[in-house]
């Protein structure tokens, strides 16, 4: 059950990378700048997980899809809501078939079903964030308009505001300019999103001059992952009192990811 991405960390299922990662034939079609160092990558993954136990989270640690590289980025295959798990569908075409998988582990671990997005619609988790009652969706190069009126009708029929806004480049996804660090808090990238977009929240604003400039995780509690080169974030988040996990995921870096599009947040309280 999960209402809004600033309540505080508790279940999260991950994929940590052992195979696939690092089998990547065409980089890209599957929009991997660089091949990533095997043993770097499963040590940062590890710190990644040990980070958030330690907060109190239980994690989830499921097996990689053969074939599929990027199914260690599990934040983009489904969006656990309050009724339950809506399957998404991916926008790019070598990750078809992630849904199917996660959807299958979401079962097993007893997530109710509630929706799935059909062709020719495409929505990928990175563009949905949840907020308590708004709904932050970002029409990108991943979700389309056909996605983001399936994901709107069914979020506005569990309450939600749905607000909509289009992502620019560099960004692949919403997610990448702007993270939920607290319940009614959002840190988010300066230029890119209506001045009106974040009523009704208070917002720290960084520069943003990277594709994942604004992409934290949040843990709650006032504490959050980011990556050691988000300086930026970093900074501002510390001047507001907040805990950094600062965590070197160079190895996911390479294959586009930021921090949050390795979980997918099952549950927060
Ligand atoms: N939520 C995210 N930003 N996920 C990053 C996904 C990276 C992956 N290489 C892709 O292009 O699909």
């Amino acid at each position: 059950m999960l209402r809004n991405e600033g309540d505080r960390l508790t279940r999260v299922v991950v994929c940590s990378p052992k195979i696939e990662y690092f089998r990547v034939d065409d980089l890209k079609l599957h929009n991997i700048t660089e091949l990533s160092d095997p043993a770097k990558a499963i040590e940062q993954h590890d710190k990644l997980k040990s980070t958030m136990s330690e907060f109190g989270c239980q994690v989830i640690d499921i097996p990689e899809l053969s074939n599929h590289p990027n199914s260690v980025f599990t934040m983009d295959t489904a969006l656990c809501t309050p009724q339950g798990y809506i399957k998404l569908r991916m926008g790019l075409k070598t990750r078809e078939g992630e849904e199917e998988w996660m959807a299958q582990h979401l079962e097993t671990l007893g997530e109710p079903y509630a929706g799935c997005i059909e062709p020719p619609g495409t929505v990928e988790g990175g563009d949905v964030i949840l907020a308590g009652s708004v709904a932050f969706v970002g029409c990108s190069r991943r979700t389309n308009r056909e996605g983001v009126r399936q994901i709107s009708d069914l979020l506005k029929r569990m309450g939600y505001e749905v607000r909509v806004t289009t992502v620019p480049e560099p960004y692949l996804h919403i997610g990448g300019a702007m993270s939920m660090i607290g319940p009614e808090r959002v840190l988010c990238c300066k230029g890119v999103f209506p001045d009106d977009f974040f009523n009704g929240f208070e917002k720290i604003e960084v520069s943003g001059d990277t594709f994942i400039s604004g992409n934290v995780i949040n843990l709650g509690e006032n504490e959050v992952i980011a990556d050691i080169r988000n300086k930026e974030a970093i900074e501002k988040l510390e001047q507001a009192n907040f805990t950094i996990h600062a965590l070197d995921l160079s190895e996911f870096v390479k294959g586009t990811g930021g921090p949050s599009c390795l979980i997918m947040p099952v549950e927060r309280k």
